[in-house]
């Protein structure tokens, strides 16, 4: 592991300092109007999926500067280093090998690799057993409903995949609730019967609050309905690295399914934590998403710099961000079935890449990952995107568009992809000032009014922005998209300098959220916290019928 790189420490990084002041003053579509070749030439391709970056703010000599960067940072050896279980997560001593998930035999893991194929044997018997009706509540009714309880990585990535992948679903219908709000269990059981329901108990760990306090309510409402303690066993799977915890919580250990230390939360919907997802649209599609990302996997390892699709948006992600200073980075699917991206991605880029060491624990002085936010097109539209097209923050986005719809309306889908594409042309060409001005002609207003709106009316243009296409939104795409962002994620902590894998900036809240509880839970002890929290532990203490304080 290079723990003591800075990226701007690179030779190639003053470089492309020098290009990044010249290139602010030029307009992208001057780029593709001198050089015909640029539209198909900025492009590449990989399992299933194109990469448009034809519209980003990047000549070909940048991106040439760019390929070098990432040569220097010794990029291709530092991937090898992740698919090779190199010990990548160097704070907490462990791979991140969320890539044998999904791949075939690889001699140096052939251990870690056996293990994998009997989960995935294990996931399979339990899916079809649900699916067929075979498993069975303690009334010996088939389970017809599927409760996920999970949160971060054991909850967004299982219900983004079920959610995106809902024309394949079977019968069994599959909820998640992560929030320790108790409105999301209670929400979702009210249309739920005890006697059909499963709960999978999501949890790496087995130590998380929210997952261990809704199980219990779980619990506690099986038990109402009449459930014995050995009945809770058809009723209860455990996935979690912590096989202990899950059985003292009453999950026996044959209804458990492994998780390792060498998968990340949020890189794990390609383990047993993406059971509901298998069970949601059976066997064979979960393999075709396994087998999708398993491609985006080879490409990864396979392709050069120039034509590597991870790499690429990675380099542009570091572009944008620390040579031309954007501090965030939007997410637009225009398939209303991705519509839970944005939230995956956030956790899986902010998580991984919101450091501010470096992996030998220097402090770095330069930006590292930018806030990710998002929503479906065409919402965003009627609210966000007046900021995308005049705001003052430059915010560079990746478009996400299926080219061809599961819903069968193939002319109301042809609106959706005409509204993609004219987002996209719109922040790349803008309007200026005089072109307002004669539309505002043109429409009748007189001259002074039109003088005077135009400027409301301009639009600077030159917002840069990727388009990543697939012919339709499958099982196998739906894998690809998510691997290249995972990698995506990598390359840029790899540039930056950072570990991806760990995230020690969630404990501090966590610590304080249990040392605060003991205060809510018991009115008489003395709150010693700063004067801002003891006030607000007071209004809440106020604000408590007697019999909340119990
Ligand atoms: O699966 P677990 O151990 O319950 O953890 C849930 C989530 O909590 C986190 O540890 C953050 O608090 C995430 O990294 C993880 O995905």
């Amino acid at each position: 592991m290079a723990s003591e790189l800075r990226l701007d420490q690179l030779p190639s990084y003053a470089k492309l300092r020098e290009l990044a002041d010249k290139l602010r003053k030029i307009a992208i579509i001057e780029f593709l109007t001198v050089d015909a070749a640029r539209a198909c030439d900025f492009t590449c391709s990989a399992a299933g999926l194109q990469l448009d970056y034809s519209k980003q703010l990047i000549d070909r000599n940048t991106r040439e500067t760019l390929w070098q960067l990432a040569a220097e940072a010794e990029l291709p050896a530092r991937i090898q280093d992740l698919l090779n279980g190199a010990e990548v997560n160097n704070t907490e001593r462990r791979p991140a090998l969320h890539t044998l998930l999904r791949a075939g035999g690889n001699g140096a893991l052939a251990d870690k690799y056996r293990e994998v194929v009997a989960t995935r044997e294990a996931m399979r018997v339990s899916a079809e057993k649900l699916i067929s009706g075979q498993h069975r509540g303690f009334t010996d009714a088939a389970i017809t409903d599927v409760v996920n309880i999970g949160i971060g990585g054991s909850d967004l990535g299982p219900r983004l995949v079920t959610e995106a992948l809902r024309p394949y679903q079977n019968s069994i219908a599959c909820h998640y609730v992560a929030n320790v709000d108790p409105a999301d269990l209670q929400d979702t059981l009210l249309d739920l019967v005890p006697e059909t329901t499963l709960f999978i108990v999501c949890s790496k760990s087995f130590r998380t609050e929210e997952t261990l306090t809704n199980s219990l309510v779980a619990r506690d409402w099986m038990r109402a309905a009449g459930a014995s303690d050995s009945d809770l066993r058809r009723h209860f799977l455990a996935i979690t690295t912590n096989l202990e915890a899950a059985t003292e919580f009453g999950i026996p250990r044959e209804n458990c399914l492994p998780m390792w230390d060498w998968v990340g939360g949020r890189y794990s919907v390609w383990s047993a934590i993406g059971l509901s997802c298998a069970i949601a649209v059976g066997w064979d599609n979960f393999q075709q998403f396994l087998a999708g990302a398993g491609a985006m996997d080879r490409h990864l390892a396979e392709a050069p710099i120039a034509s590597n699709m991870p790499i690429m948006l990675s380099l542009l992600e570091v572009w944008n961000r620390n040579l031309l200073g954007a501090g965030n980075h939007a997410v637009l699917p225009y398939d209303q079935s991705l519509v839970r991206l944005p939230d995956f991605l956030q956790q899986l880029t902010m998580e991984s890449n919101g450091k501010r060491v470096a992996l030998d624990g220097g402090a770095l002085d330069y930006p590292t990952g930018p806030v990710l936010w998002g929503s479906a097109g065409t919402m965003g539209q009627h609210s966000f995107h007046q900021l995308l097209h005049q705001g003052t923050e430059l915010c560079p986005a990746d478009f996400v568009l299926p080219l061809t719809t599961h819903t069968g309306m193939h002319k109301q889908h042809r609106r959706l992809v005409a509204n993609c594409l004219a987002q996209s042309r719109a922040l790349l060409l803008g309007r200026t000032e005089a072109m307002a001005k004669r539309s505002l002609l043109s429409r009748g207003y007189d001259e002074e009014r039109a003088t005077a709106l135009a400027p409301h009316l301009a639009m600077p243009g030159n917002r840069p922005h990727n388009v990543i296409s697939m012919q339709s939104l499958t099982p196998a795409t739906l894998g690809a998209l998510l691997a290249l962002y995972e990698h995506r994620t990598y390359c840029s902590s790899v540039l930056w300098g950072v570990n991806a894998f760990d995230q020690w900036g969630v404990e501090l809240g966590k610590e304080i959220g249990a040392q605060i509880l003991t205060l809510l839970e018991d009115a008489s002890r003395p709150s010693s916290m700063d004067p801002a929290t003891n006030r607000l532990i007071s209004e809440w203490r106020r604000a408590q019928a007697p019999e909340a304080s119990e």
